[in-house]
């Protein structure tokens, strides 16, 4: 195994030797151990080609799409798939054994106390959560500071891993990122160096990239995967409403997709999302804005906040839906050094 990477005391990415982090990281079983159950290294080939890289992503996959993998026969299959249930046990759990599954999220400092206060910690490992709100409400600004803050070790309420950004509108800045760093102790080149991104020109490539980025996630530790914004694309690719119902499918899909990279890899999930105007709000809401993407985006980001414009550079979040955090505001400020809390 590569040489992984860890932190010294400054809160700075190192390399760390491979003994360490395999006792440290080890979330899912790499698809190579099939070999062991049996299974030949061509058939694991394929399965890698088709961008499956763990056991826990094959059980994410249905017996029909696994059929559809050139060269893997039904009989095949099968017998991949029974090799996989044999090094993992999936199935039912007990309520004790779930809440130590639980223990092993992460969640990752947004920068500003208030604001981690409101999300319980912070940005969550194991699932997605979701920032919508109007042009210039700091979606993209929380974005490039938990860009830095991911790289934190977990003490300093870091996730001590990389970060994959997936950029749909071409707002990503790599100059913001230094004085981020910069404010929290470190080294800007090494963060930078830390962080892969990908610009998505259509929804398909958006798809694609996701597929590519599970290997990168089963060899070097991820923490943190943004996609500014989700909906983009889908928005420009499908127009008007005949072709509605085919842009919610193809959404679901690729929500499915990033819900799969959260448990797979125990990464948080963090995407952005555009409000629409919401004729059916009526004369008497005052701000007649809601949430693109509909029930689909609903159902599978399970954290759902708000973001709106407060005096000055304040921003205001609040919880729009979220399954265990009470209802509540968090008032921040966004500055040069990234997301903090409000001055006053
Ligand atoms: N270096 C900086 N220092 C202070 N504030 C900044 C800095 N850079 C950006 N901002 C603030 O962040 C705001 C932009 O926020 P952001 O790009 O996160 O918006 P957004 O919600 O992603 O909007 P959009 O939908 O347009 O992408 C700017 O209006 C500005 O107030």
């Amino acid at each position: 195994m590569a040489p992984s990477k860890q932190y010294d005391e400054g809160g700075q990415l190192q390399l760390m030797d491979a003994e360490r982090i395999e006792e440290e990281e080890e979330c899912f079983e790499s698809i190579d151990k099939l070999i062991s159950q049996g299974i030949n290294s061509g058939d694991v080939k394929k399965l890698q080609d088709a961008g499956i890289y763990t056991c826990n992503g094959l059980m994410m996959h249905t017996k029909k799409s696994l059929t559809g993998i050139k060269g893997l026969s039904e009989a095949k299959v099968d017998k991949i798939c029974e090799a996989a249930e044999k090094l993992l046990s999936q199935g039912f759990m007990t309520g004790s054994d779930l809440l130590i599954k639980r223990k092993s999220v992460v969640r990752i400092t947004t920068g500003s106390q208030a604001l981690d206060e409101l999300l319980g910690g912070g940005i969550e490992t194991l699932c997605i959560t979701e920032a919508f709100g109007e042009f210039r409400s700091g979606k993209t600004q929380l974005a490039h500071t938990l860009c830095v803050s991911t790289q934190l070790p977990i003490h300093m309420h870091g996730g001590n891993g990389k970060v994959a950004y997936i950029d749909t509108e071409g707002t990503f800045r790599p100059e913001r990122i230094v004085p981020i760093a910069e404010r929290f102790g470190m080294d800007a080149n090494a963060v930078l160096d830390n962080i892969i991104y990908a610009r998505a020109y259509t929804y398909e490539h958006q798809y694609n990239l996701l597929l590519g980025l599970a290997a990168k996630m089963a060899e070097e530790p991820f923490r943190l995967l943004i996609v500014d914004s989700v909906i983009a694309l889908f928005r420009v690719d499908f127009s008007g409403r005949g072709e509605l119902a085919e842009r919610q499918q193809k959404l679901a899909q690729m929500l499915s997709r990033l819900t799969k990279i959260a448990e797979e890899f125990n990464v948080a999930v963090y995407i952005t999302n555009q409000v629409i105007a919401d004729p059916g709000g009526g004369m008497f809401i005052t701000d007649p804005k809601k949430p693109a993407g509909g029930h689909v985006l609903a159902h599978a980001a399970t954290i759902r906040l708000m973001l709106r414009k407060g005096k000055g550079e304040q921003r205001v979040c609040k919880i729009f839906d979220a399954p265990n955090l009470p209802e509540g505001e968090a008032v921040f400020q966004v500055t040069s050094g990234g997301i903090m809390d409000a001055k006053d």
